[in-house]
């Protein structure tokens, strides 16, 4: 609990963290994918830029996003803004769920689908790795740094076709990810707009069925399936907390306090991930009573 000096309101720290992740009091799919289809029209619109790029995992997230660009940039050739939407298939090797991708991208009829194999550029770096003085003895921590070096390849690749082609890169980032920190730092969290912002994965779900997604893809395990020794390990193993107790929390409903502990400790360790590197100039908070020193 922290008091608000002005008023001296007591506000749990849940609704200050639902503020801070812009999750909406109430939800409606159609609206919803309305207005976050409008977001991406009039930003690429007004940024000049004329694609957007976005790799397609199988997952639902990318999926949805993928639905609402491809209908966006529809719209914009309609009134005569030539762009096109460019979907990509950054598999590591062979994706295991290789299938649920090309199912994602028959039911987003992208303009274009392009395909990186992020395998050859993981492995150089990894292997420039291993063997030297970073090479990590803890194997769960090597799998973790191998998994966002994977990551940040999909990242270099969107950004390296956005730049050839004059787009710009969307992320699949909502609040159910945001307040977990359950992302790549300049990864998977690196991107140019973020059409799922303030959505918890229910309500991402709830879009992707509003947009005529195939059910087996919405109703899907979610996986960063960055793991070679688990493939599509559940994202929830990981957290320690279910999909749906997130989703109730960021809705503002109670959940087991085992739960809301996990993740306002999750919140509180990955703040840094959702905000622009710490600056030099800017004062770090020393703790009360202390002269700074
Ligand atoms: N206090 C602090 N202030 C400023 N920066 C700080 C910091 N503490 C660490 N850092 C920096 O942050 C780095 C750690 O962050 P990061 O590199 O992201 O690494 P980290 O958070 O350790 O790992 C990423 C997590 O996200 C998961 N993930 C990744 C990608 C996609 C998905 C998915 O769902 O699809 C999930 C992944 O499975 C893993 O659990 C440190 O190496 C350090 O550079
Ligand atoms: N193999 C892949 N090919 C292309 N893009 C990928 C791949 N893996 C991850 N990505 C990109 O990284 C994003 C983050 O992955 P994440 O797992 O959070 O989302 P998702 O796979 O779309 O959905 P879910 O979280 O339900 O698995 C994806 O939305 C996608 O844009
Ligand atoms: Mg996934």
């Amino acid at each position: 609990m922290r008091l608000r000096r002005a008023q001296e309101v007591v506000i749990p720290i849940q609704d200050e963290i639902i503020a801070a992740l812009g999750v909406s009091a109430s939800f409606d799919a159609r609206r919803e994918a309305a207005e976050r289809a409008a977001f991406l029209r009039d930003y690429l619109r007004s940024s000049g830029q004329r694609a957007y790029v976005l790799g397609i995992s199988g997952g639902v997230d990318s999926l949805t996003a993928g639905l609402i660009a491809q209908s966006a940039v529809k719209d914009l050739r309609q009134i005569g803004y030539e762009c096109e939407f460019v979907a990509v298939r950054l598999p590591y090797g062979e994706q295991m769920d290789e299938r649920d991708a090309q199912l994602a991208l028959s039911a987003i009829r992208p303009d274009r689908v392009a395909v990186i194999n992020i395998k050859p550029a993981t492995d150089a770096l990894w292997s420039g790795m291993t063997g030297s003085d970073y090479e990590s003895a803890d194997p769960g921590l090597r799998s973790t740094v191998l998994g966002n070096i994977k990551a940040r390849q999909r990242m270099v690749a969107q950004f390296a076709l956005a730049g050839t082609l004059g787009g710009l890169v969307i992320g699949t980032d909502h609040a159910a990810e945001a307040v977990m920190g359950f992302f790549t730092k300049f990864g998977d969290g690196a991107a140019d707009v973020l059409p799922l912002a303030g959505l918890n994965k229910r309500r991402v779900r709830a879009i992707a069925s509003h947009l005529g997604a195939p059910a087996e893809l919405i109703s899907k395990v979610p996986t960063a399936d960055l793991d070679d020794a688990m493939p599509l390990h559940p994202d929830e193993d990981a957290y320690g907390v279910t999909y749906d107790e997130i989703d109730d929390y960021l809705e503002g409903r109670g959940v087991a306090q085992a739960a809301v502990e996990t993740i306002q400790r999750a919140y509180r360790a990955t703040a840094h991930k959702r905000a622009l590197p710490v600056a030099s100039n800017v004062q770090l908070l020393a703790p009360q009573g202390s002269n700074g020193r």
